[in-house]
């Protein structure tokens, strides 16, 4: 007899290490970086100041940040012989799998690929985070067969991604929304893919491989995934008088609704009010597009059919629609969460291997024990 009473599937609730960057209430929906709160950073904050303070687990100064984003800028573009292999790569691959790729083609071209002191993590971590940027752009861009698109310097790493990506300078606005989604994304604890970051560094592993296996735990529908799969479900449902009965079916036959949901919040993810207040100003300039009415349908039928489970909206329901209105196609929804999540995981790679132990977890071991080996001819 087995039992698999004391199993934590999922690692539900189990603490594995500690950490100063990234603090969630779940049950009231609270989420900090720092002691600081989300809305907080996402208001006063840019992305290259969020990376710099998770990096070093405090609020840099005007020089630390100056000298950060120069850094950064000074970085942003990628090897030559990375930009052949992202031209080579196939037609209509998704570009987490060339993204996965190219991650670890980077380290090939790297010489200080294979070391492992702090020092070099964080070298490699700011290279990381800069070129991630330039790698996705030019991954959009040699899978449309347009030419790809050299960084500039005068932008902002946001504005720098928008301009990379489409060829065209957006506008501060644009660029300000786009910074705004990429502070909101960029740490969130011991998520799935930080956690894979960690088990891979755990073994001591070099940095490029932490980030390539963070990329692949990402890249699922349970996971970043989300935000390209809420969009498929947005134009399956196609208008916004359908909504509720889609959902009403959906949740009448189990089924999953995506966007929805979370092992730690059973509350709304305050981000997902932040991302719905900027989609509702665009709305309100703009005109509600479809994808928002049908957003807004969702929530309140998902809110009052699910509510009481724990089930609300996530980072992931309302960010494509802010990523659509800024012209993004929406298998480039996930890369963007990854170009935001790159920062949280080189930090919570560092922080882990300062007081490292390999992870290794265990299974309640339910097969045979018994077993006898029967020869292959004997078998029936
Ligand atoms: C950036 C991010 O990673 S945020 C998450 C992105 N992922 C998604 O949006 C995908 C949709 N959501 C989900 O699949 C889940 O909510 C997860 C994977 C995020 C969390 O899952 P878990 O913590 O394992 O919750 P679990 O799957 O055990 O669900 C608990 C209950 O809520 C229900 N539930 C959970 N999520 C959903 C959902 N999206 N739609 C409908 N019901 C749901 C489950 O059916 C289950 O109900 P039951 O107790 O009656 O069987
Ligand atoms: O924390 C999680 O499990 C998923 C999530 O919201 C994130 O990674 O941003």
């Amino acid at each position: 007899m087995t039992n698999t009473a004391n199993v934590a599937k999922g690692l539900e609730g189990v603490l594995f290490t500690e950490s100063k960057l990234t603090f969630i209430n779940g049950t009231e929906g609270i989420l900090t970086h720092l002691g600081i709160p989300i809305q907080e950073w996402a208001e006063h904050s840019t992305f290259e100041e969020l990376s710099l303070a998770l990096l070093d687990g405090k609020l840099p100064t005007a020089a630390e940040l100056a000298a950060f984003d120069a850094e950064l800028k000074a970085n942003r573009a990628v090897p030559q012989a990375l930009l052949d292999v992202i031209a080579a790569m196939p037609r209509g691959v998704h570009p987490m799998q060339a993204l996965r790729t190219a991650v670890s083609y980077l380290g090939l071209l790297d010489p200080q690929a294979e070391e492992t002191s702090e020092d070099a993590r964080r070298a490699i971590s700011i290279r990381m985070i800069a070129q991630f940027s330039t790698i996705i752009a030019a991954v959009n861009r040699a899978q449309e067969g347009q030419d790809i698109v050299a960084p500039r310097m005068d932008l902002t790493h946001a504005g720098n991604f928008l301009y990379m990506l489409t060829g065209k300078e957006p506008t501060e606005e644009q660029a300000r929304l786009f910074d705004i989604a990429l502070v909101l994304h960029a740490d969130h604890g011991m998520n799935a893919s930080t956690f894979t970051a960690i088990a891979t560094a755990s073994t001591l592993s070099d940095m490029y491989s932490c980030i390539t296996s963070a990329v692949g735990a990402l890249k699922g529908p349970l996971h970043g995934g989300a935000n390209e799969a809420v969009m498929d479900m947005l134009d399956e449902v196609g208008t916004p008088e359908k909504a509720e009965a889609y959902i009403s079916g959906k949740l009448d036959r189990k089924e999953k609704i995506m966007g929805v949901g979370h092992r730690v919040y059973k509350y709304f993810d305050p981000r997902s009010r932040v991302l719905r207040d900027y989609a509702e100003l665009v709305a309100n300039k703009e005109g509600k597009s479809t994808y928002y009415q049908i957003l807004e349908t969702i929530e309140k039928t998902v809110v009052d059919r699910i509510g009481s489970k724990g089930i609300y909206p996530n980072v992931d329901f309302y960010s494509g629609t802010v990523y659509s209105d800024l012209g993004i196609r929406k298998e480039y929804f996930t890369p963007i969460f990854a170009l935001a999540r790159i920062s949280g995981w080189c930090a919570s790679v560092i922080e882990y291997t300062r007081d490292n132990r390999l992870l290794r977890p265990d299974a309640v071991y339910t097969g045979e024990r018994d077993g006898k080996y029967v020869p292959l001819q004997d078998r029936q």
